[in-house]
């Protein structure tokens, strides 16, 4: 099986506070897993650390053939590309439509050819069901809508790992289920996923492989049936 993410006796500080150890942990390509902990436990802390926001001191990482331990400032950019990253505030530029704010991003990584980049930003946005909203500004959408088109921008480089830091945390309970059902649809086309959040809805609604934040550790947690 081809690992995505490897940590082995790993550490996250924020500064000099310690706030994870003995971190140990793997993630296969395919899998979808939740990361889930109370507020402060760490989870936004322990997703930094993989896209190369808080550098890894302690322990060995490696994420997408990165080393995490190594990773040089300059090679940052190139790991998140091959990542895809939402967040729960969604961070569309506001001053753009939907088709620019994902033009922006093909740009800034390196896209020259015009139809090609038209071909990728229908693609993406068809995947979420957003084609139709193509010339909208991002403040002409609900919370959910705007979600799906950060979730079309996380597509754009076909990331090998996608990491949801929270992605239903500003929306509703049935608008999170429509999000979380993209990201579903997207897990079974074949890409891997980690998904923080503390919405126990979700994980009932749709069980998969949990880690758990408490404590200053982080532990995989046998969910029950209900
Ligand atoms: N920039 C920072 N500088 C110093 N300490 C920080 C910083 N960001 C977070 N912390 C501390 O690190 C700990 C973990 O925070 P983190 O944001 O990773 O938790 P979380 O589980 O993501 O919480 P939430 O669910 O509220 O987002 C907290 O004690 C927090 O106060």
């Amino acid at each position: 099986m081809e690992q995505i993410l490897n940590l082995r006796g790993v550490s996250i500080f924020q500064r000099e506070n310690l706030i994870l150890s003995e971190v140990n942990l793997t993630i296969n390509k395919g899998d979808f897993v939740y990361l889930i902990g109370k507020t402060g436990s760490g989870k936004s802390s322990f997703m930094k650390t993989l896209y190369g926001d808080l550098p890894l001191t302690n322990g060995e990482g490696s994420i997408v053939d990165f080393n995490l331990k190594t990773l040089k400032e300059k090679e940052i950019p190139f790991l998140r590309r091959k990542l895809g990253i939402v967040f729960q505030d969604f961070q569309l530029l506001q001053d753009r439509t939907v088709a620019d704010n994902l033009l922006f991003v093909l740009k800034a990584t390196g896209w020259k050819d015009k139809e090609k980049m038209q071909a990728k930003i229908d693609e993406v946005l068809d995947k979420v069901d957003m084609k139709t909203k193509n010339f909208k500004f991002p403040y002409q959408l609900s919370g959910g809508e705007q979600q799906r088109i950060a979730i079309a921008r996380a597509l754009l480089n076909d990331p090998e790992l996608i990491l949801a830091d929270e992605p239903t945390g500003n929306l509703d309970p049935q608008t999170s289920i429509e999000v979380m059902q993209v990201l579903q649809e997207i897990n079974k086309n074949g890409r891997t996923i980690l998904m923080a959040t503390h919405d126990y809805a979700l994980l009932l609604k749709y069980p998969s492989k949990t880690l758990k934040c408490d404590e200053g550790k982080v532990f995989e947690v046998v969910q029950k049936n209900a």
